[in-house]
């Protein structure tokens, strides 16, 4: 079987869900309705899904998922009414085309090899009511040398079977991984998904998908792949899980990476007294894509890196203010570098409003807020110049969150007004796009003042560290002012586009100019059609 150039010919014609199912032998032509073929389990099946997976990802619109509903692993049913006993499958995408590499003498798209494939497609299937075929014509170029030489060991396949993950953002990698354990469970698959303190030191842990969603989309794959397995999916917050207590076990699945956890999972199973498991190793699929900062496998972390920049939902008109300037709330926690970036904005062209600066102007004598602040909090904040001492101002509202609400309330107002006043300014002067840096955008209740939310994150212990380094100041002082504000977590849930400034500035660098540039497109967009539906859709 070449499955790259079938996956290339197909890849042109599906958007979303390529379902894959492989029946060798499968007879189209003659006037009997044909039947599904049988195929064993066997380790070169398993090559055959890491490569099918490896190729796949090469598609990244594709979402591939390969039945195997056909696989058995002991000898195929002998009679044919045996064979015949299958049911119609619900899969979670109804398949609308089916495509086939199967050769027809006539070669043309209107013969009854077509009508065949579409009888059998919805006898198997529940499809579309409009379900089309498609012959597709693969360029499948010189016989890999490699393919004559595949060996067809059994695979040694078990009653209840085990393994762990994050599983965020499914990709090929996972999905390599669940179908290997599919063959190799007989009854039940156990998958323990990391919830918790099991995330705290992952990548970009922010971005990581809800559980919920995380479970929704493995179940989702799993019933459509493999329907007559049992599957249980648990939260695990240690690297163990149930997977050192269920006395059922007979094999746990493991990748290069995670083998030694599958050694000191049975470890554990001998100190409990269970028999030890199986350890089946899967080897790490190469991500072709990954970038300088990436890791060299296909990994979630990896997903969630190119993320940065993107528009992550789609983004809704704010019919309170004026279309221009058009304006990004820059925001995010002290130390996590948002300074950097709003300055790296402003080299693009953009006009860059600080709100900590705006605020400062404020306390000045004859400022918006100035009469009133010394009424709130007495002249004993004052410096003996009669200017408001911002220092003393600070170490009072930052210990004390009702007397920092009693300052936002004043101040906030008054930040607003110069802000506008501000973007007024850039509008009059030609520039388009206006960013309002302030650290508290979210907890102001400013996303109503701005397009689209920006936010910079920033793992909290790198933040303490920043802070420190910087204002000169204890850890404990350092984590008293970063508890004043959101975290990260509940930001990210509020932003339209994230940042991070964990790595190199060069990394930084590019990831901003990846903002600006899907910015401009998207600003452009509008503008040439202002009297569409300016929803802007996310790609993920
Ligand atoms: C909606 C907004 O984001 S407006 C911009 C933020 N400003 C405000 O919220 C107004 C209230 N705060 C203030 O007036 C001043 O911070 C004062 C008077 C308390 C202290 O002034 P200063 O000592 O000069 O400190 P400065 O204004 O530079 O703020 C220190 C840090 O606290 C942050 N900060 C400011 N206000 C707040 C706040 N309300 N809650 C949490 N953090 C805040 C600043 O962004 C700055 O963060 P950084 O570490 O990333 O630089």
């Amino acid at each position: 079987v070449r499955l790259a150039p079938i996956l290339a010919s197909a890849s042109k014609i599906v958007q979303e869900t390529l379902y894959v199912h492989l029946q060798p032998g499968l007879l189209l032509t003659g006037p009997s309705q044909p039947s599904s073929t049988y195929i064993p389990a066997t380790s070169d099946l398993c090559n055959l899904i890491s490569r099918l997976y490896s190729d796949a990802d090469r598609h990244s619109h594709l979402d591939v998922r390969l039945l195997l509903t056909n696989v058995r692993n002991q000898q195929p049913p002998q009679s044919p009414e045996q064979q015949q006993v299958v049911s119609v499958q619900n899969l979670s995408h109804p398949p609308e085309v089916v495509l086939t590499d199967f050769q027809s003498s006539d070669g043309g798209q209107y013969n009854p090899v077509k009508q065949q494939l579409e009888r059998y497609a919805t006898n198997c299937y529940s499809c579309q009511p409009d379900l089309v075929s498609v012959l597709l014509y693969p360029d499948y170029g010189p016989a890999p040398p490699s393919e004559a030489s595949l060996t067809h060991s059994p695979l040694q396949t078990h009653s209840h079977v085990v393994v762990g993950g994050t599983f965020d953002r499914l990709h090929n990698a996972h999905k390599i991984l669940l179908s290997v354990c599919c063959l190799l469970a007989d009854t039940r698959l156990l998958i323990g998904l990391a919830h918790k303190q099991l995330l705290d030191n992952k990548t970009l842990k922010e971005l990581i998908e809800p559980y919920e969603q995380r479970v929704e989309k493995l179940s989702q794959f799993l019933v459509d792949v493999k329907p007559s397995l049992l599957y249980d999916i648990v939260p695990i917050s240690d690297p163990y899980g149930p997977s050192i207590t269920d006395p059922d076990l007979k094999c746990i699945v493991v990748s290069e990476e995670t083998q030694k956890g599958g050694l000191s999972v049975n470890r554990k199973r001998q100190e409990n007294e269970l028999c030890e498991l199986a350890i089946h190793e899967i080897k790490l699929v190469k991500d072709a894509r990954h970038a300088e900062n990436e890791e060299e496998k296909i990994s979630s972390s990896s997903f969630r890196n190119r993320l940065l920049g993107t528009l992550l939902r789609p983004l809704k008109v704010n019919s309170s203010i004026p279309a221009r300037p058009y304006v990004i709330g820059l925001t995010g926690g002290s130390g996590s570098g948002k300074s950097s970036i709003a300055k790296r904005l402003e080299d693009l062209g953009a006009a860059v409003i600080d709100c900590d600066t705006l605020g400062h102007q404020c306390y000045k004598p004859g400022g918006p807020a100035y009469e009133q602040v010394i009424n709130e909090f007495g002249s004993d904040i004052l410096c003996t110049d009669g200017t408001i001492d911002r220092k003393a101002m600070g170490s009072k509202v930052f210990a004390d969150k009702d007397q920092l609400k009693k300052l936002t309330d004043i101040v906030w107002p008054a930040i607003a007004m110069l802000a506008k006043k501000a973007m007024e300014e850039a509008a009059s002067k030609g520039i388009s796009v206006c960013v309002l840096d302030a650290a508290v955008l979210l907890e102001a209740g400013w996303n109503n003042m701005v397009h689209e939310v920006w936010t910079v994150i920033i793992p909290e212990k790198e933040a303490v560290m920043r802070v420190m380094n910087r204002d000169g100041i204890s850890e404990e002082h350092a984590k008293k002012r970063l508890s004043n504000q959101m975290s990260n977590s509940q930001r990210v849930q509020l932003s339209d586009v994230i940042l991070c400034t964990i790595w190199e500035p060069e990394v930084t660098q590019k990831q901003i100019q990846k903002a600006w540039d899907l910015l401009q497109q998207r600003i452009n967009q509008e503008s040439d059609h202002p009297n569409k539906s300016p929803v802007f859709k996310s790609r993920f």
